[in-house]
């Protein structure tokens, strides 16, 4: 694969960027003060970026490099790595063991680790955990490998599921701690949803699904459950803030890390 640099940034280089994938790129990134384009192999560039400031990059590994860049990210209880840095877990922390790859849930984003740092704060000994919108299954894994009874992790693509039970497999969480189904809240078609209620909810996903989920949430919790929602950009917090009021939750709490906010809420009041 070949890398070419180009001075600048998505906004100034704007109009460059789609005579870029017209040339072939498959992959364009911002990095401080310049793009890079990524090509499979070497590539006569449109005479309107050509004469640019271009820099070709020597060939490398790029795969080493990832694999060597993904660093663990600590959450909590837990550290979230990916196969190969297993052993890398921080001290007194138990390793969450993530294959990156098509599925959302590396821990690397601030939701996927603010969520789990939120579910560590949880007795979760024997408890029923709901994960919706699972995607890599990372959180019903960690809640899994923080005493919870049972998680189950649903998503709406079914490209997930497969992926969220190997995942599951890799930590030796068996079925019967974590269940993987693709699904959501609101269909009525998962068996496991009609069951008795959760001890706990936490869902990744956005903030306009939050108020239009609100209901199913507090429908799925046992009273006084706790609710973790994240996927939150900070500046829809009051949409998600007036759902769950409107849904009578209690004891509202928010965190916040750069653009995305944590939400944590409890069903009613305490039983
Ligand atoms: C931001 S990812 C979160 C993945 C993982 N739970 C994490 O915290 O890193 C959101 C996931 O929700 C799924 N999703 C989107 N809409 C959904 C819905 N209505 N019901 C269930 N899953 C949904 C997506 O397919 C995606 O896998």
């Amino acid at each position: 694969m070949l890398v070419y640099r180009l001075p600048g940034t998505f906004d100034t280089r704007e109009a460059h960027l789609d005579l870029l994938w017209e040339a072939g790129a498959t992959g364009l990134e911002e990095r401080a003060g310049h793009i890079r384009a990524y090509f499979g192999a070497r590539t006569a560039l449109p005479p309107e970026i050509a004469d640019g400031d271009w820099t070709e990059e020597a060939e490398q590994d790029w795969q080493a490099e990832f694999r060597r860049t993904l660093r663990p990210v600590r959450a909590g209880r837990l550290t979230i790595v990916a196969p190969w840095h297993a052993g890398e877990a921080e001290e007194g922390t138990r390793p969450l063991i993530i294959e990156p790859g098509m599925a959302f849930g590396t821990g690397h984003h601030a939701t996927t680790r603010m969520a789990t740092e939120a579910l560590s704060e949880l007795d979760l000994a024997g408890v029923r955990v709901l994960d919706v919108g699972t995607g890599s299954g990372v959180l019903a894994i960690a809640a899994a490998l923080l005493g919870a009874g049972f998680a189950l992790g649903v998503d709406i693509d079914p490209i997930t599921i497969p992926i969220a039970r190997e995942n599951a497999e890799i930590n030796g969480v068996a079925p019967a701690q974590a269940r993987f189904e693709e699904g959501t809240l609101g269909l009525g078609d998962l068996p496991e949803l009609e069951e008795a209620p959760f001890g706990v909810v936490v869902a990744n996903l956005y903030a306009e699904l939050h108020d239009l989920l609100a209901g199913e949430y507090a429908a799925h919790l046992v009273p006084g459950g706790p609710l973790v929602l994240t996927g939150i950009l900070t500046g829809k917090l009051d949409l998600v803030r007036a759902a769950l009021d409107r849904e009578g939750f209690t004891g509202v709490t928010v965190r916040e890390d750069g653009d995305w906010a944590l939400v944590t809420a409890r069903r009613g009041e305490e039983p």
